[in-house]
């Protein structure tokens, strides 16, 4: 068993667009492009993708089945730490373009329905900016806008990592079943600071996979906790394509985005918050397994404030206080920071419901 075709499907494919057709090896597979002695072989698999259908993401035109081959070939996976998993260039050309075109739709779209900023907010003067000033974060179910086969990816490339690194991420690999998408973008001057993923955010005992779009990045990691103390911190370098996954004892990873590479974006990767023309800038879409009972609010503008709804605040209030089951109901007062109950300084703007120690707290 392998996974070396990835193969990326439009929902609405039209006779037309068969007569495109694109080489979908991967990046490690193609010639100089690696060391193992299995990408030799590589098989030349192209596949049918509809360019006519781009520009009309957000509808029909959104690719509704992304797939990594299991009979193909295996890309060449690097364990940095027992759990964490990194695979250079395992996202062929054409999936990364068919994952952006899904970033992309799922961010704009939603903003378009009201029902949420997506990757924007509306500033204090009206206008739509980035979420988080020089990057952007926007998660969501995938269940309601992600397109059929995102899950599977998610799941493929987990059970990759759990198929060429069994003890370490067997277990944790076996049970993950993707509930949310998350999706962020970086400008060139975005950065993460340092942070592990909160078990609110994925489960404790389930991987997080991340698939890179766009621009590099360096990407710091520093040992787990129980060797955290010696200070170990190290970072990889990761290009568009690439993907990985960090789970079981690498859970608890904690991890940044020190810098991105501006410009280093491959030439034909076309889209994202500038518009329909090349990728300015770094994407990262992740899979994630956890939902309503891990006290997850689904989507990233009710937790940045941009939207309210009476399902999901209450959660978060009754966690910040010390528990005390569901509590509540409606929609938090401006004046009570909605995250720890506290005073907040309230002028009845939008995102105005979190405290400032709440808010730094969650930016991280
Ligand atoms: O974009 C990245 O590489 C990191 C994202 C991340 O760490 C997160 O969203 O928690
Ligand atoms: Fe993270």
């Amino acid at each position: 068993m392998g996974f070396s075709c990835l193969s990326a499907h439009r929902k609405s494919f039209r006779p037309l667009c068969w007569r495109s057709y694109y080489c979908s090896m991967p990046r490690w597979a193609r010639s100089g492009g690696g060391t193992g002695s299995a990408r030799a072989d590589a098989p030349t698999n192209c596949l049918p993708l509809c360019r006519e259908a781009e520009g009309a993401m957000g509808g029909d035109g959104l690719v509704s089945d992304l797939r990594i081959d299991p009979d193909g070939l295996t890309p060449p996976g690097k364990q940095l730490l027992p759990g964490f998993v990194h695979y250079p260039g395992v996202l062929s050309p054409e999936l990364q373009q068919a994952l952006l075109d899904v970033a992309v739709s799922v961010t704009s779209r939603a903003r378009d329905e009201g029902v949420s900023g997506g990757w924007h907010r509306k500033d204090d003067n009206g206008r739509w900016s980035l979420n988080d000033g020089t990057k952007a974060r926007f998660w969501d179910r995938i269940d309601g806008i992600f397109p059929k086969g995102f899950r599977e990816l998610g799941q493929d490339l987990a059970r990759l990592s759990a198929r060429d690194f069994p003890r370490d991420l067997a277990a944790p690999v076996a049970a993950f079943e993707p509930q949310v998408g998350a999706v962020n973008y970086y400008t060139g001057r975005g950065r993460m600071g340092w942070h592990a993923d909160d078990y609110n955010f994925a489960k404790k005992d389930r991987p997080i996979v991340m698939a890179n779009l766009g621009d590099a990045a360096e990407f710091g990691y520093r040992a787990p906790v129980a060797a955290a103390a010696t200070g170990a911190e190290r970072s990889v370098r990761l290009e568009s394509g690439d993907v990985v996954v960090f789970g079981g004892e690498a859970r608890d990873l904690v991890h940044a985005v020190l810098r991105v590479y501006e410009g280093t974006t491959p030439t034909n990767l076309r889209g994202g918050p500038g518009g329909p023309g090349p990728l300015v800038g770094r994407v990262s879409v992740t899979w994630r397994d956890c939902g309503p009972e891990d006290g997850l609010t689904f989507n990233s503008d009710e937790r940045l404030g941009l939207t309210v709804t009476e399902n999901t605040l209450p959660r978060y209030l009754a966690k910040r206080r010390g528990g005390g089951g569901g509590g509540g109901g409606g929609r938090a007062r401006s004046a009570a920071c909605w995250g720890c109950g506290g005073a907040v300084e309230s002028s009845g703007r939008a995102g105005q419901g979190y405290c400032q120690a709440c808010w730094d707290s969650w930016r991280r």
